[in-house]
């Protein structure tokens, strides 16, 4: 095994994960540095969520490394992932999946009561940063009582509260409304500069992949270049296309 780069807080290389048979990913590598947010780019069923899976510990690729903090993960056994997951990741998922009988600063709490964190602190931390994402006027409503937007404003406050060393959000505004993606990746992108937290965003959203510092692009599983051309007139074609790297 060969030790990834220093700066690189997550390293992949030669991820191969097939999906009943049809492959998903085909000999992705990556690195991303500390600190950095980093958007996956890439058309529907191009090996995103795929990706995002591997790289948090989710998902073994069935051939490839995957390594966090200069330590693999891929040979971690299931408990040591299921650790690592918990006291380093969080995680964002294109619908909100908060836990119906719990209230909003309680849901935005869980993860940091899971690590140990006394009841009265966690829910400090919890109402702070509902407050950011503006949803502190919702802390005690339950998750039936808020709208989805709100709902997943929570779920981004829960991924943050306890300052993971990575976030993966995986279409992070894919259920709100235009108007309101841009303010909640700009608290999202903003929170996580401020606290030095890594974010790994997939989304097939130019705009969104430009709250990003670099981007990288999946096609059919493999990695591709984006290459930017001169804009050109409507009539006379796209403004970018991508290669196979
Ligand atoms: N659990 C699964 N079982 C079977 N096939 C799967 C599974 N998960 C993903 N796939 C397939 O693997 C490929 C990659 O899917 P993946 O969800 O990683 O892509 P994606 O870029 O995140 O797509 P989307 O934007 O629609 O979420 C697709 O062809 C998808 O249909």
């Amino acid at each position: 095994m060969v030790a990834p780069p220093d700066n690189d807080v997550l390293w992949a290389r030669a991820l191969h994960v097939r999906h009943n048979g049809s492959p998903a990913l085909t000999g992705v590598s990556l690195g991303v540095h500390e600190g950095e947010i980093l958007a996956v780019t890439g058309p529907r069923g191009s090996g995103k969520t795929t990706l995002l899976q591997c790289l948090s510990g989710q998902l073994l690729a069935q051939d490839g490394e995957v390594w966090f903090d200069q330590a693999p993960v891929h040979t971690l056994r299931p408990s040591a992932r299921e650790r690592l997951r918990r006291n380093r990741f969080g995680w964002i998922d294109p619908a909100p999946a908060l836990v119906p009988e719990l209230n909003s600063w309680e849901n935005a709490a869980l993860p940091l009561m899971l690590r140990g964190v006394g009841r009265r602190r966690a829910k400090a931390t919890a109402l702070e940063w509902l407050d950011r994402l503006d949803v502190g006027g919702c802390a005690r409503t339950r998750p039936y009582g808020l709208l989805q937007s709100e709902r997943q404003r929570v779920a981004i406050a829960r991924a943050l509260a306890p300052a993971p060393t990575v976030i993966f959000a995986d279409e992070p505004t894919a259920a709100l409304h235009r108007a309101d993606r841009a303010q909640v990746l700009r608290t999202l992108t903003a929170a996580a500069r401020s606290h030095g937290i890594t974010v790994v965003l997939a989304t097939h959203d130019a705009d969104t992949a430009a709250f990003a510092d670099r981007t990288v692009s999946l096609l059919d599983g493999r990695r591709v270049n984006t290459v930017h051309l001169p804009a050109v007139a409507e009539t006379e074609g796209r403004a970018a296309c991508s290669l196979s790297a």
